[in-house]
C-alpha cells in the first residue's frame, strides 16, 4: 500500500498491512501537473470517504476538470491516485476505467447520430468479458453479455427519466436529457468511483436537483463513490458527504459541508460573505 499524505482529518497518515480497511475510496498524494510551464495542480493531496457523493468546489481555473483528468489518467500527472487501497499513478485511463472509474464530461461527448440506448451502451466495454473488440466481432460469450448490457442500459434510462426506446439521435435531445444519457452511459458499467464534470450545468435549479439525488441514490444502490465537480453551492452542500475546495491549483481546505460553508479562507476565496449571511 502506498504511504500518501493527507486524510480525512488531514494529518500524515502511513498505512501498514496490519491496518483494518480503511472507509475511503480515493486517495490522492501529492498531486501535480503542468501545462507548459503552467502550474495547473501542485501538491495536492486528500482523501474520499467510500461511497455517496462527495465534490470538489473552487472558483474558475481553480484546476477542478484538471484534477478528475489525473484522476481518471486522462492527462499525465505527478504523485499518487489511490482507489480502494490500489494504486491507480502509473496506469492509463483504460486501465483506469477497468478497474472501475468512470466519468463525464463538461460538454457531454456522445455520438449525436446515435441512439440514447445505443451511446448508452458504449459505456459496456469494460464490464465485457472480451472487451471492446469482442464486442465489434460478436463473440457468443458477447452476445449473452450484451443482451444483458442492453436491457440494464434500457433499464438506467428510465430510471433517469428518460424514454429507453426512444429512436430520435441524441444530437436532438434537451441539453439535460443528453446529460442524463451520459451519466447512464457512466452508470452503466457499475463504476467504484464515478466522476462527473458539473452534471447540473445547463439544467433548471429543479432538474438539477433532481438529477442528483439520482446520482446519490444509485450511489448508495451500488455502493458506488461517486465525485462532482460543481459550481451551484447550495446544491453541493445539499448532497455531499465530504468537500474539497482547490484554488488556484492548490488544495484550499477538504471536509464536510457544514466545516466548509463555515470555513473564513472558503468565504473569502469562492463562497462570498454573501452566502455566509444566507446560510448561517
Ligand atoms: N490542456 C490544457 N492546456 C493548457 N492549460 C490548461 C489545460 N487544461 C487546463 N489548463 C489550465 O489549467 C488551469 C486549471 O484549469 P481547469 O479547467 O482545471 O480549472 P477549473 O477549476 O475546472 O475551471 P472552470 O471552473 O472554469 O471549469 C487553468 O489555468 C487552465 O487554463
Amino acid at each position: 500500500m502506498l504511504a500518501l499524505i493527507g486524510d480525512l482529518t488531514q494529518t500524515r497518515t502511513v498505512p501498514t498491512m496490519t491496518d483494518p480497511p480503511p472507509d475511503i475510496a480515493l486517495r490522492v498524494g501529492a498531486l501535480g501537473v503542468s501545462f507548459r510551464g503552467v502550474r495547473a495542480l501542485q501538491d495536492v493531496s486528500f482523501s474520499i470517504p467510500a461511497g455517496g457523493v462527495s465534490a470538489v468546489i473552487g472558483p474558475n481555473g481553480a484546476g477542478k476538470t484538471t484534477l478528475l483528468n489525473c484522476i481518471s489518467g486522462v492527462v499525465r500527472h505527478e504523485g499518487a491516485v489511490e482507489l480502494e487501497g490500489r494504486d491507480l499513478s502509473r496506469l492509463r485511463a483504460d486501465r483506469r476505467a477497468a478497474l472501475g472509474v468512470a466519468r463525464t464530461f463538461q460538454t457531454p461527448l456522445l455520438v449525436p447520430d446515435l441512439t440514447a440506448l445505443d451511446n448508452v451502451l458504449l459505456g459496456a466495454h469494460p464490464k465485457m468479458r472480451g472487451g471492446l473488440i469482442g464486442s465489434m466481432l460478436r463473440l457468443p460469450a458477447m452476445r449473452s453479455d450484451e443482451t444483458s448490457m442492453r436491457a440494464r442500459a434500457a433499464e438506467l434510462l428510465s430510471r433517469l427519466g428518460l424514454a429507453r426506446a426512444d429512436v430520435r439521435p441524441v444530437g436532438s435531445l434537451a441539453h439535460g436529457d443528453r446529460r442524463r444519457v451520459e451519466v447512464a452511459r457512466a452508470l452503466l458499467a457499475e463504476p467504484r468511483l464515478l466522476l462527473l464534470d458539473e452534471p447540473a450545468a445547463g439544467l433548471g435549479a429543479d432538474e438539477a436537483s433532481e438529477l442528483l439525488d439520482d446520482i446519490e441514490e444509485f450511489a448508495a444502490a451500488i455502493e458506488m463513490t461517486c465525485v462532482l465537480v460543481e459550481h451551484d453551492v447550495g446544491l453541493v452542500m445539499r448532497v455531499s458527504r465530504h468537500v474539497v475546495v482547490l484554488d488556484a491549483g492548490r488544495l484550499l481546505v477538504a471536509g464536510p459541508p457544514a466545516e466548509i460553508a463555515a470555513d473564513p479562507q472558503v468565504v473569502a476565496a469562492y463562497l462570498g460573505d454573501d452566502w455566509a449571511e444566507v446560510e448561517t
